[in-house]
């Protein structure tokens, strides 16, 4: 069975404080674009860390991208779909899209596991927003994107960032972890339980 360890709230803010100096001086950005479900409550607390004082807080914008489903027995632990669903992504006519024309943009979801979601979210929003650049007569303005995750599976990865990306340094995780299955506070049922565990984990 996989190990399984617990992520409390807590740490959870702390890695967020932790990693949001490192954004702020190399990554600069401009906006959030939060992967849902996962990314949400991370992009929501690095925006309080984000802001500069002075200044109005980093917009965040959503994208909803679904692979993992419950196929097994435990139904903590998901298994990859086959394939990436988009629940929710930005509009090209709306101009939102074209918002990030010129930008910084950091992308940030809790977990990179096979890096499937996050080549996905890169490759199709790099599209996008080239085709926007377009459409507003913007030649070959693009986005800068970088990345930010809670938690990195060191393991190999079915999914690939682009070579400029990487090199640059423009990929941030926290904290980089075997291959274990992460519990995050957000999916708990009975969050005083999952406390628990994660405070027997501690010790
Ligand atoms: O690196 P990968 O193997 O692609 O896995 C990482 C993705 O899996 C999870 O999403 P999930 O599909 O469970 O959707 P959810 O966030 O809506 O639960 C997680 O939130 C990441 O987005
Ligand atoms: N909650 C959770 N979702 C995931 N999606 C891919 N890997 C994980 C994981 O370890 N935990």
């Amino acid at each position: 069975m996989v190990e399984k360890v617990y992520v409390t709230y807590n740490q959870v803010h702390k890695l967020c404080q932790a990693s949001a100096d490192h954004m702020l001086n190399e990554f600069k950005p401009n906006l959030m674009i939060a992967i849902g479900g996962g990314g949400y409550v991370p992009a929501r607390i690095l925006r309080s860390f984000l802001r500069k004082p002075g200044s109005p807080n980093i917009p965040i914008q959503a994208i909803g991208l679904s692979l993992y489903e419950q196929l097994g027995t435990d139904p903590q632990v998901e298994q990859p779909g086959k394939k990436v669903t988009r629940t929710q992504w930005l509009d090209l006519s709306s101009l939102e899209m074209a918002n990030l024309i010129g930008k910084n943009v950091l992308i940030v979801d809790e977990v990179d596991d096979t890096r499937t979601t996050l080549e996905y979210a890169v490759k199709e929003l790099e599209k996008d927003v080239a085709t926007a650049a377009k459409q507003a007569g913007r030649g070959d303005e693009r986005a800068t994107f970088s990345i930010f995750v809670l938690h990195n599976k060191d393991k190999e990865k079915k999914g690939h960032l682009p070579q400029n990306m990487t090199n640059e340094g423009r990929y941030l995780a926290a904290r980089t972890v075997g291959d274990v299955w992460i519990n995050y506070p957000w999916e708990a049922t009975d969050i005083e339980e999952h406390d628990k565990m994660a405070e027997k984990q501690m010790t």
